[in-house]
């Protein structure tokens, strides 16, 4: 009898585990056979063709080839026409197959959209929830952002937003330009002191990084210079030691090979979540002692943490029935710290290394700039008074981000099947499970959308706003998941621009080489080298 019941338990076992097996097999078909191939023959059908792709790594290996050879040198003159330097697959592919095309990552087809009424409508609020960031991306971003503001989707994302959102508002950004306009004084005292310590010749890259990292972390974080370029330097390793390790995802079942680099990530993310917890904890004591002026501290922490206060409230009162599936707990908070130090600082510090670089290398345009600010500002640090007044500086600020969007595409992926318009009238229908890849630096250099003078720095094509410019001009990306802190990174760029344009004269060094580069952000390659001349005021 005995024998007769082991025989049955082992016999139960063997098909419990192959019905997991059959499983396993079964997803794995579905997601990198069936499901691919159901996507490609729905979009082959409405002439949505592309490169033909390979088994499991799509078309991965030709878009890394294009791109290094394309990289490999400089280039040979300040052009900004980047588009085939950096998108070399676009250029290739949308000539060969149209303005619409899909390539494969991996085995996940990227549909390339590029027309303003059908992004337009692809961004707005009509498919807000149909929308969203795709496995592949939430698995990449895991380690460094975790699942924060920018990678979540449906309830969570919006729960979230309509959290932090009023953290950025403009009343709230009122509050911060003096935290900004003093991060600005140290970074223009460091760069006068390095111009007297070690010559006129500066790279600007660096004192940019530093004062984008500052502003956040001291406006939003109430942490302290050191502390938060700790948590940057961890930021940035653990991006790249992501990006290394994600290289394989198109691999079925990756995820769960271990590797030195997984190693790594997983000690560097320990030691970045203990500083952040740390942070936490002493925001939450100085609230408690009353030495804050919110009850939780200021900026957006504040606002996290006193959001969870309430929940944990709201929880005793109904006796911890813990229904909530999108509340805060600590993980969530620390998961949106990581996600603003992320977003907030890097993109920020580009635009202003940027709007340098173009400066140093269009002087009528930075005497206009500095002509203006004189005189809205009449030599004192600008206030949220004077910001709106500063029309040159805000489109200098519009032709940067046109020219060198720190984001130059904008992924999402249909969770439902999705019917998109066109300007004449097309449509597209996008079927479940196929990512969008909207090519924004590709679109912001469109000559159709622009003029034949769409490569060149020309700030007076935003005289009349950058409103008109719906579905062509998309830094920020556009509709409800849009940035939601571009109000808080204009005001931080005029600050700093207006406060180093009145400190300084900048002309390009001879030593800069133009090699724009896209690692995950559009960035120079060999940073930005300028020679500055300090002049009498100091704001
Ligand atoms: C020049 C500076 C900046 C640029 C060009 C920029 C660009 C963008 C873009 C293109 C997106 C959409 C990404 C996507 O959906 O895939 C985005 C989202 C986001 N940005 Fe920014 N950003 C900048 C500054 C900031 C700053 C200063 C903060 C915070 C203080 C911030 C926080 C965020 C967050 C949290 C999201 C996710 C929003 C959501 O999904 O609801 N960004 N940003």
């Amino acid at each position: 009898m005995a024998i007769l019941l082991l025989f049955l338990a082992i016999l139960a076992a063997a098909a419990l585990l192959l019905l997991l097996l059959a499983k396993a097999v079964w997803v794995t078909l579905s997601c990198y056979y069936l499901t691919p191939a159901r996507i490609r023959r729905a979009l082959k059908r409405q002439g949505v063709d592309g490169p033909p792709p390979r088994l499991l790594v799509g078309n991965l290996r030709d878009v890394s080839s294009l791109v290094a050879a394309s990289t490999a040198t400089d280039m040979g003159s300040l052009s900004h026409d980047i588009v085939p330097r950096l998108l070399p697959h676009y250029v290739l592919w949308s000539n060969a197959y149209g303005r619409r095309f899909v390539y494969w990552y991996g085995s996940e087809p990227r549909v390339c959209v590029t027309e303003a009424g059908m992004v337009r409508e692809l961004l707005s609020s009509r498919h807000a929830h149909a929308t969203g960031k795709s496995w592949m991306q939430r698995q990449g971003a895991k380690h460094f952002i975790g699942g924060g503001l920018l990678m979540a989707n449906g309830a969570v994302w919006s729960h979230h937003r309509h959290l932090v959102a009023p953290a950025f508002m403009a009343d709230k950004l009122k509050g911060r330009v003096g935290h900004m306009v003093e991060c600005a004084r140290q970074t223009v005292r460091a760069m006068r002191e390095e111009v007297e310590k070690e010559g006129n010749e500066v790279e600007i890259g660096a004192h940019m990084a530093r004062l984008a990292a500052d502003v956040i972390a001291r406006t939003e974080f109430d942490t302290s210079y050191d502390t938060g370029k700790r948590i940057f330097r961890l930021i940035e390793e653990l991006q790249r030691l992501t990006a290394r390790s994600s290289r394989y995802l198109w691999v079925p079942g990756s995820q769960y090979f271990p590797s030195k680099y997984k190693r790594e990530i997983k000690r560097l993310n320990s030691e970045l979540e203990q500083l952040l917890k740390e942070s936490i904890n002493r925001s939450r004591e100085i609230a408690d002692e009353g030495r804050s002026p919110s009850p939780c501290g200021r900026g957006l922490l504040g606002m996290l943490l006193a959001e969870m206060e309430k929940q944990r409230q709201q929880q005793k009162g109904n006796s911890g029935d813990g229904g909530d599936v999108v509340g805060y707990d600590a993980q969530t908070i620390i998961d949106e710290c990581k996600t603003f130090f992320f977003a907030g600082h890097e993109t920020s510090a580009l635009l202003l290394t940027w709007a340098i670089m173009l400066l140093a290398t269009h002087p009528q345009w930075q005497d206009k700039a500095r002509a203006e600010v004189a005189s809205v500002c009449g030599g004192s640090p600008p206030t949220s008074d004077h910001l709106p007044k500063l029309t040159v500086l805000q489109m200098v600020i519009n032709e940067t981000l046109r020219l060198y969007p720190p984001a130059t595409l904008l992924p999402r992926m249909a969770f439902e099947d999705i019917e998109l318009t066109g300007g004449e009238g097309e449509t597209m229908r996008l079927p479940k499970g196929a990512s969008v890849w909207i090519p924004v630096l590709a679109i912001h250099h469109d000559e159709a959308a622009w003029g034949r003078d769409a490569h060149e720095f020309r700030p007076d094509r935003f005289a009349a706003g950058a409103a008109r410019r719906r579905g062509t001009f998309l830094p920020f990306a556009a509709g409800p998941r849009n940035c939601v802190g571009q109000a808080y990174a204009m005001v931080e760029a005029k600050v700093a621009l207006a406060m180093i344009l009145s400190s300084f004269r900048f002309g390009i060094s001879d030593d800069y080489r133009h090699a724009p580069v896209n690692v995950l952000t559009l960035r120079p390659r060999h940073g930005v080298p300028v020679r500055l001349l300090p002049l009498q005021q100091r704001p």
